[in-house]
């Protein structure tokens, strides 16, 4: 079964994406948002520990390898932790954008079993935007780059400013992060855009 809702469908005004002129060369590793996000994070013993790498146009690829921490059925990874690693190479475009944004709304096909052990090959591209709404596109391939279809999504992110993060985020979280003039310079960068 497959098909979107409508909210999905750029509106006939929307535009093409841009590359921001200061994204990271195609092929360049993109590095973690945050220490502990359970995506891309290092500090997440259990956490997808996903590798984004910058794409051509405004695209980026990543890798996931299933552990025995990501199951659900036996052998096999969750479904929730798939939707996950579609989410956060979604996520990711931000780096090629240079735009901060967060998930509004995240549709996703499971379309092949993936077992544990199994690396998944994830792309990740934004299709066209509209104000705030970033509309992209993601899937996940098994056995390589041009290997069969597992999981795949469409997305609407919406952007946000860092004081999105700082006004709902835990305070001491938010507290430690700013005490991090490496996390503060970084989101920072990101609302400059010109
Ligand atoms: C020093 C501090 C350091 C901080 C460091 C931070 C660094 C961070 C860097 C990078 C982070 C990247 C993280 C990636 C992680 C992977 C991605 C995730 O999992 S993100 C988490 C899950 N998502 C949420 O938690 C969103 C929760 N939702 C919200 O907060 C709001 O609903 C929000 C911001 C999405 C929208 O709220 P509004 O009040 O700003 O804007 P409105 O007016 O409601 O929406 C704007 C437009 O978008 C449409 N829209 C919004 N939500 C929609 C939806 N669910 N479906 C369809 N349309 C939607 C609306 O209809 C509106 O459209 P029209 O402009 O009127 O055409």
């Amino acid at each position: 079964m497959s098909g979107t809702s409508s909210v999905l469908n750029p509106p006939a005004d929307a535009v093409a994406p841009v590359r921001h002129p200061d994204a990271p060369a195609p092929g360049e590793l993109l590095g973690t948002h945050y220490e502990h996000c359970f995506g891309c994070g290092g500090g997440q013993e259990h956490g997808l520990h996903l590798a984004a790498r910058a794409g051509e146009g405004v695209s980026v690829t990543a890798e996931f390898t299933v552990r025995a921490a990501h199951q659900g059925a036996p052998g096999l990874a969750h479904g929730g932790i798939l939707a996950t690693a579609l989410d956060e190479t979604l996520g990711s475009l931000h780096w090629v954008l240079r735009t901060i944004a967060v998930t509004g709304r995240l549709e996703t096909d499971f379309l092949l079993p993936v077992p544990v052990d199994t690396v998944l090959y994830l792309e990740a591209e934004v299709t066209a935007v509209h104000g705030r709404k970033i509309y992209c596109t993601a899937t996940g391939r098994l056995g390589g780059p041009d290997g069969d279809v597992a999981v795949r999504a469409d997305a609407l992110f919406i952007e946000v400013k860092v004081d999105h993060f700082i006004d709902n985020g835990r305070p001491e979280e938010i507290r430690a992060a700013m005490e991090d003039p490496d996390q503060v310079r970084r989101a920072r960068a990101f609302e400059v855009n010109p």
